[in-house]
């Protein structure tokens, strides 16, 4: 498959796989500030750059509508995520954002945004090296323009952006496959709402199951079974963070959080981001962790329901509590909350936990890739800890 756009990227390219010559790391150095070209790339003549400041309630009501309606679906389209403005507005303002990352794309005449796409700083450790890189996320081009190689235009100012800060690594996801993947994972899915889902076509009656003995495969307590399980409070920060920060060591790709950064990712907020610790009822120790962040969906083309409510694990630690009771206790919590769906990559040690809690495997895969950073072997799924939105 030729990919005129990627082959002249600093990226692993298809040609390369298996070449052990190759060093790995860094694919091209950075430049001076002074090379980097100083002003935008060029759109077509209908159209303009915007940097979207997110804090303004009417350019975030833009930003939302466009990926309500334009931004990523299913292969069946029978979903398309729907991420919320509170969802957005903490997924792109952690320590350090850059607002000219936030970058859309408007037409001239009607100011209609048609486009967009995003960065923010993160430090990512690859193997023993610590980077600073950008996250790019929210790539989206309106459905009535695609197929005009936008994206690539998208791709290259946002680029041009993180190099004026003399940063010049990134790491994105995709569920399409581009030159090269460093891991691909495998999405998995708890049902907490098995009417629901079979409603919707997603999942079906399994043979010799009725309804309600469907029900009853899926029910779990009405509250949790570990003491000392609770929300995760602002107090928990520094705890939470040593916690984090000593588990994810084992990764070969996971990210640096600081203080600063686990209070952003991981405090408890309505509707966006949900955390919970252990803290040991004797010694008032912070044993283990565990988070989700809420990502519902557009459901496309069912009479009985427009939205599906789904939880997505984030970041979980068991130092003490086995990983299957604290994940069992964290699913408990979601239904609690009324989502239809718990879903798990299998990345970290999720695989651990998965199917004994009847989670069951997507047909979706996700890629994850890093921008002007060469891997010399693909990683396995459970060789990274990095969770990108
Ligand atoms: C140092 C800093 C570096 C920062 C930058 C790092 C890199 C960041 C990279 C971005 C990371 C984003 C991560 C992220 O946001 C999470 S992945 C979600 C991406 N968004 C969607 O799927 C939303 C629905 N789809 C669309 O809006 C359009 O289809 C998009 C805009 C996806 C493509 O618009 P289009 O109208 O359908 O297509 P053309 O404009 O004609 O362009 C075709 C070219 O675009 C390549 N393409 C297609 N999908 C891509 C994707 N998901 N990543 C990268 N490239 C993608 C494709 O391979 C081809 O190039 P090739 O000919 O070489 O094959
Ligand atoms: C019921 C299980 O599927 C999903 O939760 C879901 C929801 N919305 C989507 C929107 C776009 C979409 O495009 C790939 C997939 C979904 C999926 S499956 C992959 C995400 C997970 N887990």
């Amino acid at each position: 498959k030729r990919h005129k756009f990627w082959e002249t990227q600093p990226v692993g390219q298809f040609k390369d796989i298996g070449d052990t010559s190759l060093p790995e790391g860094p694919i091209e150095p950075p430049t001076t500030l002074s090379e980097v070209k100083q002003e935008p790339y060029n759109l077509p003549n209908l159209y303009e750059w915007i940097s979207c400041d997110i804090d303004s309630e009417e350019m975030c009501t833009e930003v939302y509508d466009l990926l309500t309606h334009n931004y990523v679906e299913d292969d069946e389209t029978m979903f398309r995520f729907n991420y919320s403005k509170e969802f957005l507005r903490w997924a792109l303002r952690p320590p350090g954002y850059y607002k000219s990352w936030h970058i859309g794309v408007r037409v001239r005449s009607s100011k209609k945004l048609v486009a967009f796409i995003t960065g923010v700083p993160a430090r990512i450790r690859v193997r023993d090296n610590v980077v600073t890189m950008a996250e790019i996320n929210f790539l989206c081009v309106h459905k009535k323009l695609r197929s005009k190689r936008l994206a690539p235009v998208m791709i290259k100012e946002v680029t041009r952006r993180v190099h004026l800060e003399n940063i010049w690594q990134a790491a994105y996801t995709a569920g399409v496959v581009l030159p090269t993947p460093i891991s691909t994972c495998q999405y998995w899915h708890r049902t907490l709402n098995p009417k629901k889902l079979i409603d919707v076509g997603f999942s079906r009656l399994g043979a010799r199951m009725t309804m309600s003995r469907t029900i009853k495969l899926y029910r779990l307590p009405d509250s949790t079974s570990t003491p000392g399980f609770r929300k995760m409070e602002l107090h928990d920060v520094p705890a939470v963070a040593r916690l984090l920060r000593n588990y994810l060591n084992q990764f070969e790709v996971a990210p640096d959080l600081d203080e600063n950064d686990v209070e952003h990712w991981l405090l408890p907020t309505e509707n966006v981001v949900d955390s919970y610790v252990v803290e040991s009822p004797g010694s008032h120790k912070i044993t283990d962790f565990s988070s989700f962040y809420s990502l519902p969906s557009s459901i496309l083309g069912n009479q009985n329901y427009s939205i599906l409510k789904a939880a997505y694990s984030f970041y979980n630690v068991a130092t003490k509590t086995p990983l299957l009771q604290l994940m069992n206790d964290v699913l408990i919590v979601a239904k609690q909350k009324d989502y239809d769906v718990f879903n798990a990559l299998d990345i970290m040690q999720n695989e651990s936990f998965l199917k004994e809690l009847k989670f069951g495997p997507g047909d979706g895969k996700l890629h994850y890739y890093l921008y002007n950073y060469r891997l010399r072997n693909a990683l396995k799924p459970m060789e990274l800890g990095l969770v990108l939105l």
